[in-house]
């Protein structure tokens, strides 16, 4: 099968420090993968070059690819970037909506990257893209926020919004980074299960990387884990048991968490019909 992202040989050096160190890594179509590892170990880094949003190092022959795409190689960026772009959904920690802007709004910038520049700049939305961001946000529980100011919601509607937008887009690949990090727990469990249902029932591949380690056992069946700029490990979350996250993080974990909600993977989420805001 293609890979719908393939990196090889990523070096990534800030001020002549080395960060990322000869990545490799093959993300197969629909796949939901966690990237995990201690405060530092590169999961920004790596996830930012996947998007063009960062090069990586001249030397060492890298490249990354999405959907067959360049989007990188030996530390440039593809010409095609910003087309590539469209297909990729990219979920930061803090939200980046417009927060003057209604919520619908925001959603409709999903719609950028498709359509002629002039009518963007105008705000031209047709009648179809604005039904196609309605049933996003309907997707994801907010559809009666559609006209309120994106900033009075709360983080974790916010979020939501935030991948309204990538639906909106219509993008193939999803790369979250931190989506949970600044939330509560029960906004947390939202926003996972919206990702989880969105690679489930419409095959989006999904990249997320989490400080919650409970959270990739619960959501992902696959982890790659880094470590001081390495890939550590790349295999199933079934790896995940306390040896392994004591060796990860140093013994800074509540292991007794994660192996708690690991075990209790089994009863199905919520349906998506649940969620309310
Ligand atoms: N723009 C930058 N300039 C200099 N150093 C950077 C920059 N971005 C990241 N780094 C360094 O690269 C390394 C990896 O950082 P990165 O943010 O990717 O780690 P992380 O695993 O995502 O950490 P966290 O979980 O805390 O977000 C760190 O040493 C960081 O200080």
């Amino acid at each position: 099968m293609n890979s719908v992202i393939r990196v090889e040989g990523l070096n990534k050096s800030f001020g002549g420090k080395q960060v990322l160190f000869n990545m490799g890594l093959a993300v197969q179509p629909g796949e939901m993968v966690a990237l995990i590892g201690a405060s530092g170990s590169g999961k920004s880094t790596l996830l930012r070059h996947l998007s063009g949003l960062a090069c990586g190092d001249k030397h060492g022959g890298s490249s990354i690819s999405v959907m067959g795409r360049s989007v990188q190689s030996g530390g440039q960026l593809s010409g095609q970037v910003r087309r590539l772009r469209a297909d990729i959904g990219y979920i930061f920690q803090q939200f980046n909506l417009v927060g003057r802007l209604s919520v619908l709004r925001n959603v409709l910038l999903g719609c950028l990257g498709r359509m002629p520049r002039w009518r963007g700049s105008l705000g031209l939305f047709t009648p179809e893209e604005k039904q196609l961001a309605m049933a996003s946000l309907e997707r994801v529980g907010l559809a009666d926020y559609a006209h309120r100011r994106a900033s009075t919601l709360s983080g974790g509607q916010q979020q939501r919004v935030a991948i309204a937008r990538a639906l909106t887009q219509r993008a193939e690949v999803i790369l979250a980074d931190e989506p949970i990090a600044s939330l509560d727990p029960e906004s947390a469990r939202k926003v996972m299960d919206i990702l989880a249902d969105i690679n489930e029932k419409d095959g989006k591949t999904v990249v997320v990387t989490l400080h919650q380690v409970d959270y990739a056992a619960r959501y992902c069946k696959r982890v790659v884990a880094l470590k001081s700029g390495h890939i550590h490990f790349d295999g199933s979350v079934d790896a995940l048991d306390g040896l392994f996250l004591n060796d990860l993080y140093g013994g800074d974990l509540d292991t007794s968490l994660v192996l708690a909600s690991h075990t209790a993977r089994t009863p199905a989420r919520p349906s998506m019909s649940l969620i309310a805001a």
